[in-house]
């Protein structure tokens, strides 16, 4: 199993961490406690003594907010509470904690909000189970309009297995618990949960070895431990040969792509490309090789050579026969392969050969609409990203500002790291060129995705503002060297 301190746990599974930790002994009541005096606290860090309005729902997110009431009243904050509905409706816990909250409470109307500082949404968390009610969505519209909104757990209206967010609203910051929850890095949700903290309530990290997370949020802890490290008697010939197919006259995609191989470490990278651009690639290239491609039969004889251990292709491949020719006769191999762009969209009218055409190691690297015209577009992206890898039997790389990497047998990860400027041309080509090296170098495909992904948003954060794609492999060399110095 992956190391479970990224795990991003589903409503249900957050459900069942809350029952087997209230099993062994903590009420549920002490846990709610816990809950609301840790969003008080992150509150009381971030924000001077003000005049705060508390938008408690029906269920145990209002139960939250009462005790974040109590506790920044009983620090001599201002406090209002609205609650949504007949107080007497809470039930449990909640309903505990509004007994001890011993301030007024008013209905849930704009009214609450005047001359708010500051709000806390607890109306809705993980319990949201249809879209928000008209007056709810106005209200929260007024709310962000008026100060700033702490959510508790999630936004309200947010999903949190799915990351979808209809009618919610910007927070500056969301406290959640124990772990985080899917939509706290998908999209849209992301964009309006904020700065997310991750509060300790006492749930045990022994209760996930029960739950067997299925989702973690991209971080080196997963697929750290597997990184190809060079050893001291290695040569370039055992860090793997990597071999890009280079079309023509597409020509910067294949060379960024192969630039991202031998920066992520692969011993060997070449570039294969039709005979009249092969002046083109070697001026272009020094330490990576270029050889001639021939008709398919020499393609075919080259892939033989089973010192290559690692096969690209898709960038500036384009569109037709021969890209699928060749797609497929990498894929008969076995060996490690990543299928990127027009590898991928010239089995638009055939999706049927491609997947079954895959039998080893596989990674796909689609973006939206590259996805679509293979795999069925609909669903939120975990969900369409898991049964593609599924269907198709190889790690699926969904790109975005929250790219999902998804393995055939459940396994997910989100990354987070992405900044903006990786959305410029030639970018995807460098990731599909990080993964090669990776794969060339013996890792496994859904950690080595995995790696890649984030390796290429840290290369992008690191560099900021005025961002091109033929920066990135030339970034990768700190990164790396962060990284290996945590190793
Ligand atoms: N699990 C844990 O470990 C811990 C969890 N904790 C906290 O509990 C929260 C989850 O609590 P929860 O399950 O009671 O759900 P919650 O979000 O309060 O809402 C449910 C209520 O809303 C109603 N309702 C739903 N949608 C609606 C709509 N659109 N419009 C109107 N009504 C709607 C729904 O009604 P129903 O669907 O039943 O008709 C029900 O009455 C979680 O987010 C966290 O803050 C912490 O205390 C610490 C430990
Ligand atoms: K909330």
């Amino acid at each position: 199993m992956l190391d479970t301190q990224s795990a991003l746990l589903t409503v249900n599974q957050m459900t069942e961490a809350d029952r087997l930790t209230i099993a062994a002994g903590t009420a549920e009541e002490v846990l709610m406690e816990r809950a609301g005096a840790s969003v008080a606290r992150e509150i009381i860090k971030a924000w001077p003594p003000c005049r705060v309005a508390v938008l408690c729902g029906p269920g145990n997110n209002g139960g939250d907010g009462f005790v974040v009431a109590r506790h920044l009243a009983d620090a001599g904050w201002d406090v209002q509470v609205g609650v949504l509905g007949p107080r007497d409706r809470l039930k449990g816990a909640a309903a505990h904690h509004a007994r001890l909250w011993s301030g007024l409470t008013a209905p849930l109307t704009p009214a609450v909000l005047d001359s708010a500082d500051l709000i806390v949404d607890a109306i809705f968390g993980a319990g949201l189970s249809r879209a928000l009610d008209g007056p709810v969505a106005e209200l929260l519209a007024i709310a962000a309009r008026t100060a700033p909104i702490i959510a508790i757990d999630v936004p309200s209206g947010v999903i949190a297995d799915s990351g979808e967010a209809s009618g919610a609203v910007a927070a500056k910051l969301t406290v959640t618990f124990f772990r985080k929850k899917p939509g706290h890095l998908l999209l849209p949700a992301r964009h309006f949960c904020g700065k997310v903290v991750v509060a300790d309530i006492g749930i045990p990290p022994s209760v996930l070895d029960m739950i067997s997370p299925q989702t973690f949020e991209n971080d080196p802890i997963l697929w750290r431990g597997h990184f190809p490290i060079l050893s001291g008697d290695g040569n370039k010939f055992t860090r793997g040969h990597a071999l890009v197919w280079g079309g023509y006259r597409m020509t910067g995609a294949a060379r960024l792509a192969a630039r991202g191989a031998a920066r992520a470490g692969a011993g060997l990278t070449t570039v294969t490309c039709p005979e009249v651009a092969l002046g083109v690639y070697a001026t272009a290239l020094t330490s990576i090789m270029v050889q001639p491609l021939g008709d398919q039969a020499s393609f075919v004889k080259l892939l033989a050579d089973e010192r290559i251990t690692g096969l690209l292709i898709g960038p500036g491949a384009g569109v037709g026969e021969q890209t699928r020719e060749s797609v497929l006769a990498m894929l008969a191999t076995g060996r490690p392969t990543v299928l990127d762009a027009d590898a991928l969209t010239s089995f638009q009218s055939d999706p049927e050969t491609l997947m079954a055409s895959i039998s080893g190691p596989c990674v796909l690297t689609p973006h939206n609409g590259e996805f679509a015209r293979l795999f069925d577009p609909c669903g939120d992206k975990l969900l369409r990203t898991r049964a593609a890898a599924r269907r198709s039997g190889a790690v699926i790389v969904l790109k975005g500002a929250d790219t999902v990497i998804a393995a055939p047998d459940g396994r997910a990860i989100i990354n987070s790291n992405a900044p903006p400027t990786l959305a410029t041309a030639g970018s995807g080509d460098v990731l599909a060129g990080i993964i090669l090296g990776l794969l060339a170098q013996g890792m496994e495909p859904f950690l080595a995705a995995a790696a890649a992904v984030w390796l290429h948003g840290e290369a992008a954060r690191t560099f900021g503002p005025g961002l091109i794609a033929e920066d990135l492999p030339d970034l990768l060399p700190k990164v790396l060297g962060t990284l290996f110095s945590q190793i």
